[in-house]
């Protein structure tokens, strides 16, 4: 670890007093907190709390009524449209839960990971296809599966090959919202391994969206707990989990309520 890293000066993401409302109902309310460079934030929180809102500002996916969103200093609802396109290509990441939503499926393997590149300017075709080729096995797809289409590989590959179509150029933060959602416990198990590797490895910060309570155990740095559009909660993982504070969080931790 770099000295940076283990110091950071400033956070790479900072938001204060984000609210979003759907008419007289609020999506989220009041949410704030720093995202530092190579850190994992989880946010979890039942159903309806306002989690996805969230994510959806913060991306950049819906404008918020009020709140400001500093990313490496610059504040984002400021920024130019384009400038925000292409920080969106380059800097930031988006997983969706379901590959689907992330993936062109009528396009190879390999060309859902080169068109990546090929968004942020890459020409040559055989360096294209080398690195797309190069992040298929990072995430543990066969070479010979590269010129298949994405409607032939199983849930857990779909959602891998998404996350190396995401990877591929480089950013720095990513945003995942249940990327395990929907996928079998085993192969949830090996996609958790591997994002955790990707996620230390490429010193991501990582910005997730669950309401399963192991996922962020084993990714998350520091937990979020929202109820009803607003944060309850907010600290160190281990500390939140084994050591809730909010009667919302003790029972989340208890499972008495299914989130
Ligand atoms: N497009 C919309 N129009 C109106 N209300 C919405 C819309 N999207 C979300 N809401 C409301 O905002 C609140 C927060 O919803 P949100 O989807 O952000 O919660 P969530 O925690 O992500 O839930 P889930 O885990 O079920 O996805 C809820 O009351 C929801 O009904």
């Amino acid at each position: 670890m770099t000295l940076h890293s283990a110091f950071p000066a400033a956070p790479l993401l900072s938001v204060s007093g984000l609210t979003k409302r759907y008419g007289a109902r609020i999506g989220c309310a009041d949410v704030g907190f720093d995202l530092y460079p190579g850190e994992v934030l989880g946010i979890v929180g039942e159903s309806g709390s306002g989690k996805s809102t969230l994510l959806a500002c913060l991306a950049g996916h819906q404008v918020p009524d009020e709140g400001r969103i500093l990313y490496d200093g610059r504040d984002l609802r400021a920024l130019p449209e384009t400038e925000r396109r292409r920080l969106s290509r380059t800097d930031w990441a988006f997983v969706h839960q379901n590959p689907r939503d992330g993936l062109r499926m009528g396009v190879s393997a390999g060309g859902n990971v080169g068109e990546r590149l090929m968004a942020v300017g890459a020409r040559h075709y055989g360096q294209i296809r080398g690195k797309a080729a190069d992040w298929l096995g990072r995430v543990e797809i066969a070479a010979d599966r590269i010129d298949d289409r994405p409607s032939a590989f199983s849930g857990g590959m779909q959602q891998r090959l998404q996350i190396a179509r995401n990877l591929v150029t480089g950013p720095r933060l990513v945003f995942m919202d249940e990327p395990t959602g929907g996928l079998d416990v085993s192969v949830q198990a090996r996609l958790l391994d591997l994002l955790r590797g990707l996620v230390r490895d490429l010193g991501l910060s990582v910005i997730i969206v669950t309401h399963d309570l192991a996922v962020v155990r084993l990714l998350a740095d520091r937990l979020m707990v929202m109820k009803s559009g607003r944060v309850v909660e907010q600290g160190l993982t281990d500390q939140v989990l084994d050591d809730p504070q909010h009667a919302y969080t003790q029972l989340l931790v208890s499972s008495v309520l299914q989130v």
